[in-house]
């Protein structure tokens, strides 16, 4: 089976784009997970292709199962990704290629999925002044506006914070200013960590009384 890959980084850095670009590309070798929600679906829309429909009730017991590599709530429905759902695409053959929060990159780095994870980080304030200049953010109320001052501020922080907790964690990492760049480097390392050995902890392979 080819490895998971699980792209990380500050909000608005990039992350979809480059998932869904690296997709593009090459469909037949990448694919994303098919997410569940609790919300309606909509009528261009068909349960296991863009999502999994289904009622709140089945999702809380699937989170008290432990089945979401990471869930949350918007507008009042659940979104989430299961791991069988990652394991679908393994198993057909294909490079499952997902956007995680950070707070999720212990869900992926499993025994089981051993997630290659590439963390997105941006360019300087200076570089993404001018490649964002025609870039849509995408507001906490899901709307769109052009980027400001403060975005590219806010997403040094968050970029600073979540290096500082988890860049032990990451397998590459892409300065995301030119997008077509940083979609070549996403290419070659997603196919990097298809050859690459995978380094594991010695206790996912050793039995515990020989540690
Ligand atoms: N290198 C780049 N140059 C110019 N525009 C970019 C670049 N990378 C991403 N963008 C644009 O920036 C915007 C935000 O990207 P994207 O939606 O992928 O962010 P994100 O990291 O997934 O954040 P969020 O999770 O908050 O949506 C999009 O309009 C996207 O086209």
């Amino acid at each position: 089976m080819h490895r998971l890959v699980a792209l990380v980084g500050p909000s608005g850095v990039g992350v979809n784009e480059l998932r869904r670009r690296l997709i593009e590309i090459n469909p037949v070798t990448f694919q994303g997970a098919v997410p569940h929600t609790t919300r309606a679906a909509k009528s261009s829309e068909e349960s296991g292709r863009e999502y999994h429909f289904i009622n709140r009730e089945l999702f809380e017991n699937m989170v008290y199962n432990n089945r979401f590599l990471e869930y949350g709530e918007y507008r009042g429905n659940y979104y989430g990704t299961t791991i069988n759902a990652v394991k679908d695409v393994l198993k057909s053959g294909k490079i499952c290629v997902i956007d995680i929060e950070s707070h999720a990159i212990q869900s992926v780095r499993t025994h089981e999925l051993k997630a290659y994870i590439i963390y997105v980080k941006p360019a300087t304030i200076e570089c993404m002044k001018v490649t964002r200049q025609n870039a849509q953010i995408t507001t906490s109320y899901n709307a769109k506006r052009p980027y400001k001052e403060e975005d590219f501020q806010e997403m040094e922080e968050a970029a600073r914070k979540l290096e500082a907790r988890y860049c032990q964690y990451f397998d590459h990492v892409i300065v995301n200013n030119q997008l077509q760049d940083s979609c070549a480097q996403l290419l070659t390392a997603v196919r990097k960590a298809q050859d690459e050995p995978q380094w594991v902890p010695a206790n996912w392979i050793r039995p515990i009384n020989e540690s």
